[in-house]
Formats: structure tokens, sequence, C-alpha cells
């Protein structure tokens, strides 16, 4: 479970990113944090791994609490957290093997870095993730040969074959049209059904975070304004959220299409 109490982020130059969040999100939820451009949405997700420090409050994750992690301990608890972006992250110039293999490094003793080799045991895994998210097929293609679509499922795998229990995702279908960004929702959601793993998105797609989300954050200003299942979200909710500017919000996300 990931529990915030009373969090707070203010970042160094003052800006308060997030105020009095409270917020308990059980195992094996798909949860959509969504609010306007600014509201505080990555750095919810951001805090949960510890990529941003929180500055007041106590966020716990399954009965850790994150801000007491040092060093090795801080490594060790983000190996079961994934963490996907909108940008992939990915060596483009290697194979899609290659970059899901990435995702065993740490584990991997000094000599095993430096010459690259992994075991039979982390190729099957990896060629496993694959499976998982449908393109076992382009294991031995490079990545820069693949779609925005492809390589985000590519990234998925990387981040299954980790093994975690929560996987953040920070607007992962952002740059991808609406007929890739469902297949890779779809990949979401079956990941969440089939092997409870809890996913917590920032997504800017009010509509495909309804349709595939349970529970929907709604954040405005650095504050929970809505926090509910997504089949009771309604126009007035959505209002509340996006400040009466759902409108605006739409028109740029297809402006921003029109270039993919
Ligand atoms: N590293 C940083 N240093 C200072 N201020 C930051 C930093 N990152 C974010 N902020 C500020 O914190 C606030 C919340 O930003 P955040 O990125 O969390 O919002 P968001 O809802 O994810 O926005 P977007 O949808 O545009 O990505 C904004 O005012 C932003 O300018």
């Amino acid at each position: 479970m990931i529990e915030f109490i009373n969090v707070e982020k203010t970042y160094t130059n003052g800006t308060k990113a997030l105020q009095n969040i409270n917020l308990k999100i059980e195992q094996g939820e798909f949860v959509a944090v969504i609010g306007l451009s600014g509201a505080g949405k990555s750095t919810l997700i951001r805090c949960i791994n510890r990529m941003h420090d929180i500055t007041n409050g106590k966020l716990i994750v399954d009965n850790v609490d994150v801000s007491k992690l040092k060093g090795k301990d801080i490594r060790r608890f983000r190996r079961r957290i994934g963490m996907i972006f909108q940008s992939f992250n990915l060596v483009t110039r290697t194979t899609v093997l290659n970059n899901v293999l990435v995702s065993f490094v740490p584990d991997l003793p000094f000599w095993r870095k430096v010459t690259g080799i992994y075991t039979k045991s982390q190729k099957i895994k990896a060629l496993e993730a694959l499976d998982k998210v449908g393109i076992l097929d382009k294991a031995f293609i490079r990545v820069d040969q693949l779609s925005g679509g492809q390589q985000q499922r590519v990234a998925l795998a990387r981040t299954l074959a980790q093994n975690p229990d929560i996987i953040l995702a920070d607007e992962p279908i952002a740059s991808l049209d609406p007929v890739t960004s469902k297949i890779v929702m779809e990949d979401f959601r079956k990941i969440n059904n089939d092997m409870n793993i809890s996913v917590i998105m920032n997504i800017h797609h009010v509509e495909v975070a309804l349709e595939y989300a349970d529970r929907i954050i709604g954040i405005s200003k650095g504050e929970v304004v809505f926090d509910g299942k997504s089949d009771e979200v309604t126009q007035e909710i959505l209002d509340s959220i996006y400040n009466g500017k759902l409108d605006e919000v739409k028109s740029s996300i297809e402006e921003s299409l029109v270039y993919v």
C-alpha cells in the first residue's frame, strides 16, 4: 500500500507543488492522476519512488517510510517500482532484447556489467516480458526501427522484467496517436489485471483515464480536489479539477497530435 500522510512538497526555488496530500492506494489499484498542467501530477508520482523528496509529512510504501531510505536501500526500494516515461528512455541503437536486459544490470556482478554477459534465466525473463506486451517477435530488431507505440511497449517490458509491485507512468501516451495509445493502455490494463501490479499514471487524456483507470485522483494547485471511482466522475467534477478549462486541454492535445 502507498500512503501519503499530510504530504507537502516545496521545490528549492520556493514553488509549493503539493500540499495537504492524504491518500491511500491499495496494492493492485489502477489510478489515474489528472489535472491542469502545473497542478502537481508529476511531482506526486515522482515522490513515490524518491525521484523527488517530500518536504513535510510522511510517505509510506509497504510499511517503508520512503523519506528515511538512504544509499543502497533507495536503490533496492526503486527496484520494486517501475517507471515509464513519455519519452520511453530507450537506447535506440541496440536491440529490443538488449534494452529489456538492461533492467538486470543493477543485479549483475561487476565483471558481468563490463562484459555484458547475461545469464540464460535473465534472457528467458526478458523474452517472457516481451511476450507479455505482445512484441516477442521484435526481440532482435533495433529499437530505432520500431514505432512509438512499440517503443513504449519495450519500455513496459523492461519494467516488467524487474518484477515490480508498482508501475509509475508519467504521461506514457502523450506522444502517441489515439490508436497506438489504446494498445499501450490495454497493455497497462492487462498487466494490472493479470499480475496485480499497481499502476499510478499521470495522464492528460481525460477520456482515456476514465476508460482505463478504476480510480481518479484530481489535482488542482497542488491539492487533491477529487478522489473517487472513474464512474463517479461527472462533468461538474471535471470542471472543478480543470477550473473549467477542460476544452482548452482537449484542443491542445489534439493540436499536439498533428505533429506526431
Ligand atoms: N524541479 C522543479 N523545480 C522547481 N519547480 C518545479 C520543478 N518541477 C516542477 N516544478 C513546479 O511545480 C509545480 C508542479 O509541477 P508538476 O510538473 O508536478 O505539474 P504537472 O501537473 O505534472 O504538470 P504537467 O502536466 O505540465 O507535466 C509547477 O508549478 C512546476 O512549475
